[in-house]
């Protein structure tokens, strides 16, 4: 038997819509696989009533066969499904470090970005790998359809903040506008450019402006309660900037080492202002799927 652990991604980052993603140190699936004849699978632990185990249906079941590695694999899920935290992502990245393992196939992380993110074809209906990315090689990344990823380490605090409500990635790709104009491209690219400036300098300032979205995350937050409130309590307690994770509900916050505890609670409260039941990480940026 192989297992191995995969982190909990915050996609998009504001500015980087479907090609920014960063690894959290927490929380994380983790996945064990064994040799069978066919592929079965089991699923324990955070939200695992509302996740298939029949291997058409979970990204898992994709992972293996696209590695021709049929295995009994059980999920255990740290990553609540339909978070905005990369929940399916984690399981697909964590079942294809274990099966490339138990199989020797070889595939190194890199190679492994497209195996994982056919599993995310399941659930989305495309091979984004905006979370498999980071959730195999760590830190933060930068993935273009044609030429794989690209990854930089950080040092860098982060809160995340979970509400008690489900938004599925399915519908929040819905409310993404189609077409932008001239100014607010102008804007994305330069917030862009400063938060990957601020990620190779593990800048909290940098990479909280480089956050701001014109586009995309103005028509988000409006599917996320409290989402505005709980933007202005986590900036008046330090957080140096706030965006929605990913396609939502969860609430991503950077701020400098020493202010995440004030900032996490902040975001929990203003989610309670707005009758909605949350839960924070106090997190980080993390490593990649290993092996444990
Ligand atoms: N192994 C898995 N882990 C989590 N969700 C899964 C898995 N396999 C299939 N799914 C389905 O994927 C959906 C959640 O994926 P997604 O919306 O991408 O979540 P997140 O926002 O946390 O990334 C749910 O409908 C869930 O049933
Ligand atoms: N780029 C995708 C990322 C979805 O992330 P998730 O964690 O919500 O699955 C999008 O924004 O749709």
């Amino acid at each position: 038997m192989v297992t191995a652990r995969a982190p909990a991604t915050s996609a998009n980052l504001g500015s980087g819509f479907d090609t920014f993603g960063v690894a959290l140190s927490h929380p994380a699936d983790t996945v064990s696989v064994e040799r069978a004849a066919e592929t079965t699978i089991e699923v324990t632990g955070a939200g695992a009533e509302f996740i298939p185990t029949d291997p058409e249906k979970n990204v898992v079941g994709a992972v293996a066969d696209a590695l021709e590695a049929p295995a009994h694999i059980h999920i255990d899920k740290g990553v609540r499904p339909s978070s905005g935290l990369g929940s399916s992502a984690a399981s697909a990245a964590a079942a294809a470090v274990a099966l490339n393992e138990q199989y020797d196939r070889g595939y190194s992380r890199h190679d492994l970005v497209s195996v994982a993110a056919e599993g995310e074809a399941v659930v989305s209906g495309e091979a984004h790998a905006d979370n498999v990315a980071p959730a195999l090689l760590g830190g933060f990344t930068i993935v273009r359809s044609d030429d794989g990823a690209t990854s930089v380490d950080a040092d860098l605090s982060l809160v995340a903040c979970l509400p008690e409500v489900v938004v599925s990635t399915r519908d929040a790709r819905e409310v993404v506008p189609d077409s932008v104009s001239m100014a607010d491209h102008v804007e994305t690219v330069g917030n862009a450019a400063t938060l990957t400036a601020g990620m190779c300098r593990s800048d909290p300032e940098l990479v909280g402006r480089g956050l701001d979205d014109p586009v995309v995350t103005p028509a988000r937050a409006k599917l996320i309660t409290g989402y505005a409130d709980v933007r202005e309590a986590a900036l008046s307690a330090g957080a140096t900037g706030v965006t929605v994770s990913g396609a939502g509900p969860s609430v991503l916050a950077v701020c400098a080492s020493g202010r995440r505890r004030g900032v996490a609670s902040a975001m929990v409260e203003g989610f309670a202002d707005a009758g909605v039941g949350a839960r924070a990480y106090q997190t980080a940026v993390g490593d990649g799927a290993t092996v444990l």
